[in-house]
């Protein structure tokens, strides 16, 4: 009898090539996305060794940190100097290289972790990498899916393999059920508060419990995105049929006897019973509530009700980093939450820019308007979720609501293209980061989930959406 194995050791065993002593290993690479900002020098490197890509039709790129996310981006204007280059390069090494390539001008352009589980690139069982932390993102489907440098990003396509060290096993498990109003984004700022952003640190986090079985696969996406933030190597959930109708029929998803031969090994994937995980942390759904971010830590969460905290809440370095966070973040101890005024709002990102946190959003703010004073963006994470949002209507909603309603990018998760807070603005942001000048230089951020944004905008400030339900 082997030994009881969790669904990481599975992924891991499956893709093993060689394995030192010293538990070094190189890993086959079933998937590698490129974006514009982390491949320029990758692809440059082949080209000075002479080499190609090792496997074309495993590596896909689509820009999106860049693109202007405007209604007349068409015009290929873009000032930023850099953001141009960049753009310019993926575009040439797309071509020249022969991979898969969405161009900004086509539908099915998107932010990188939206576009692969969209177009069925992203499957169970696979090792899923590309130059972004955010990779996370892809463990939704029981993929192992990480974040990679520039170095390994050339390595990954001259060799399909990547050296890696393996990680130790963390389960994160979330019980019962969810109260109206708190969704997958609450879960998973919930966990970074309890765990602090260094409390994944050196491991591979498996989210399960009866939260994340009733979540959908765009839910699970949100919850894996952020294992990043709690320090993570990546973020896992075991495939199950929710993941298989969401998967089926996908471009790129396999068909008839292929799909047959896949769902063999897919239904192996899950944690042994027993299987050891070197740290475990349980939440119940029940006491999760909307939350949001006071400082710029992703771990600096509290729940909707709490006022901002003072520095002496806190121990050891955490009483500076309080300080600091307050004084950049412009907060009095006391105040609460809800009494924070924003001037922006930001609803798209790889964390929250699907389809459903959209749907989410225009129930709250259909019929009503954004605040006076705010500027209310929207962003979808592709083209093809824009096209979907049209087509059920929501853009219409979003409009007449006085809100942005833009094209599919990065846009205003950081500060690389146009969409930027200026100094001294403050959002209530659906992305993933509120370090300093994150969102532009002197920005400050508040984290929360679609509908708290939603409802930030209306009433133009922090909210508890609990009241708009
Ligand atoms: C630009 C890119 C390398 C970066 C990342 O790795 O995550 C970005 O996507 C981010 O979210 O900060
Ligand atoms: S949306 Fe934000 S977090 Fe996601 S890849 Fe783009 S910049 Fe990174």
């Amino acid at each position: 009898m082997t030994a009881p194995k969790t669904l990481y050791d599975k992924i891991w065993d499956a893709h093993v090539i060689t394995e030192d002593d010293d538990g070094t290993a190189l890993l086959y690479i079933d998937r590698h996305l490129v974006h514009e900002v982390t491949s320029p020098q990758a692809f440059e490197g082949l080209r000075d060794a002479g080499r190609k890509v090792h496997a074309p039709d495993k590596t896909i790129a689509v820009p999106d940190h860049n693109v202007p996310t405007t209604l007349d981006r068409a015009g290929g204007i873009i000032s930023n100097e850099e953001s141009r280059i960049q753009l310019d390069a993926l575009d040439k090494n797309a071509r020249d290289f022969g991979v898969h390539y969405y161009p900004v001008d086509d539908v099915r352009q998107g932010i990188v972790h939206i576009v692969g589980p969209e177009q069925g690139w992203t499957l169970p069982g696979m090792t899923v990498v590309c130059g972004d932390s955010h990779t996370a993102t892809h463990g939704a489907f029981g993929a192992l899916a990480h974040g990679i440098g520039t170095s390994e990003v050339e390595h990954v396509l001259a060799t399909q393999t990547l050296i890696q060290q393996k990680s130790k096993n963390m389960k994160v498990e979330i019980t019962g059920k969810l109260r109206p109003g708190v969704t997958a984004k609450d879960v998973t700022l919930a966990v970074i508060g309890a765990t602090g952003t260094a409390g994944g640190t050196g491991f591979v986090i498996e989210y399960c419990g009866q939260v994340i079985r009733d979540m959908s696969m765009e839910g699970r996406m949100t919850v894996c995105n952020m294992a990043i933030e709690g320090g993570a190597r990546a973020g896992l959930i075991a495939p199950d049929e929710t993941t298989y109708e969401y998967v089926k029929g996908r471009p790129h998803a396999p068909k008839g006897a292929e799909w047959e031969m896949a769902m063999e090994w897919w239904k192996t994937l899950f944690t042994d019973d027993d299987a050891h995980f070197d740290k475990v942390l349980v939440l119940k759904g029940e006491d999760i509530a909307p939350v949001v971010t006071w400082g710029t830590s992703p771990e600096d969460v509290l729940p909707i009700t709490a006022s901002v905290p003072a520095p002496e809440d806190f121990e050891g370095g955490k009483v500076d980093a309080a300080a600091r966070s307050l004084e950049y973040m412009g907060l009095t101890p006391g105040t609460k939450l809800t009494d924070i005024p924003i001037n922006t709002v930001f609803i798209g990102s790889c964390t929250n820019g699907r389809i459903e946190d959209l749907r989410a959003v225009a129930q709250i703010v259909k019929g009503k308007m954004v605040a006076d004073g705010v500027r209310a963006l929207i962003v979808p994470g592709s083209g093809l979720v824009r096209a979907q949002a049209e087509e059920e209507g929501l853009g219409e909603i979003f409009t007449e609501a006085g809100f942005e309603w833009r094209l599919a990018g990065c846009s205003m998760c950081l500060a690389m293209n146009d969409d930027q807070l200026a100094p001294g603005d403050r959002s209530a942001s659906t992305s993933n980061r509120n370090f300093e000048g994150r969102q532009g230089k002197g920005g400050r951020t508040h984290l929360v989930s679609p509908v708290m944004a939603a409802a930030a905008a209306i009433t133009g400030h922090l909210t508890d959406v609990r009241e708009m339900l």
